[in-house]
């Protein structure tokens, strides 16, 4: 093993080396099939691949980061190291060292780095990304307040695009999914992209088409810097660019900005996603009923989700995330303010923090 630089001793079962199999780059695939069946013969149930680093950068590493999440006290030296863009420190075992594990799959080594990864806010003004902080929102699943028959759909969504990728790849399409959601400012609507993007592990990367001037060509920022992510296109209705006075332009501004909208619209229909990038589209808009037509036919948007305004179950909801109390019958009069008045979530939520403010204080 002399000009090995790392000997990586895999010891499976020919099961286990079936589900390995598939996940590996072709020329190795077509390597290790024509051979596996000939060592079959001659070997035991149980078989060393010698993983070169040299050759097989993409399987060294993935196989290196998996054995680095297990510390096997047999290593004797191990190597620490951190990437730019990985939160975590990188543990593997240094030059020479052997360790023995079973590796089921391939795929476990990409999602530890996945989760070992840094997810940022990316916001696209002018024409160049600007990549943000740190994206930590704490919004999840079990904190956001919305209708729990559209909380589980949502959910069930995401969860079986997450599970999709062989599917969209035989049936031909770009692995992704495009969502509209809508409803009154103070509903939610960011509150659900964050919580879409924790539960995916996703970065998200935000468009304002607002920004753009006519002729701009956003496709090659999109087409190539995004994958794994969620692309926000928030108000797409509204033809006011920020800072801007009304005025007789106006209408030339709301032009532009579908003319652009139209244009990403083409792109994301289209055949543009290359490699198989894994995208939440979504669309935000306080006025559904402003969308061009256009925009939602069948096809485009595989799911809208209205975010409304508070009702007696997202109040409950709301004032057990805050109070941990649960009301068995809620009162009346709140019920019945609530059918009367408009409330959006933001409302009820800041109302409860000042309330708990008290409570603290
Ligand atoms: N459905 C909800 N569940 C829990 N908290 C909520 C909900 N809706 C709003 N909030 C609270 O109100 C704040 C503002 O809401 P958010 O920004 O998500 O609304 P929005 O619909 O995106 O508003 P806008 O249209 O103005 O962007 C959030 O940070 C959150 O604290």
């Amino acid at each position: 093993m002399t000009n090995t630089k790392t000997v990586l001793s895999v010891v499976a079962s020919f099961a286990a080396s079936a589900m390995l199999i598939p996940s590996i780059r072709s020329q190795i695939h077509s390597y290790v099939c024509s051979n596996l069946h000939g060592l079959s013969h001659h070997f035991s149930s149980q078989i060393t691949f010698v993983i070169e680093e040299f050759y097989f950068q993409e399987l060294f590493m993935a196989v290196d980061t998996y054995l680095g999440t297990k510390l096997i006290a047999s290593v004797g030296h191990l190597k620490a190291s951190k990437q730019e863009g990985e939160k975590k420190l990188a543990i593997t075992m240094d030059k020479d060292e052997e360790t023995c594990d079973v590796f089921d799959d391939i795929e476990q080594a990409e999602a530890i780095k996945e989760e070992n990864e840094i997810r940022k806010i990316n916001m696209l003004q002018g024409l160049t990304w600007t990549s943000s902080t740190e994206f930590h929102h704490p919004m999840t699943f079990s904190t956001i307040a919305m209708d729990a028959e559209l909380k589980q759909a949502v959910l069930d969504d995401l969860n079986t695009f997450m599970n999709s990728k062989e599917y969209y790849k035989r049936i031909g399409k770009a692995w992704k999914r495009t969502y509209l959601i809508h409803g009154p400012p103070g509903t939610g609507k960011s509150s659900l992209i964050a919580a879409i993007a924790n539960h995916l592990n996703y970065n998200i990367y935000q468009v304002d088409l607002s920004y753009f001037q006519k002729g701009d060509d956003i496709r090659d920022l999109l087409l190539h810097y995004i994958t794994r992510s969620v692309l926000v296109i928030k108000d797409i209705d509204s033809p006011i660019k920020p800072g801007y006075q009304e005025t007789e332009a106006e209408p030339r501004i709301e032009a532009q900005k579908q003319a652009q909208l139209l244009k990403v619209l083409r792109l994301i229909d289209g055949l543009w996603l290359p490699r198989g990038n894994e995208l939440i589209i979504i669309f935000t808009t306080n006025h559904r009923e402003r969308i061009a037509p256009e925009l939602l036919i069948p096809g485009r948007i595989d799911m809208q989700i209205p975010m409304s305004y508070c009702t007696i179950s997202t109040f409950n909801e709301l004032v057990y995330m805050y109070y941990s109390v649960i009301f068995c019958k809620p009162p009346k009069e709140i019920e019945q303010l609530l059918e009367k008045v408009k409330v959006t979530p933001a409302e009820v939520v800041e109302e409860l923090t000042r309330s708990s403010d008290i409570l603290i204080s």
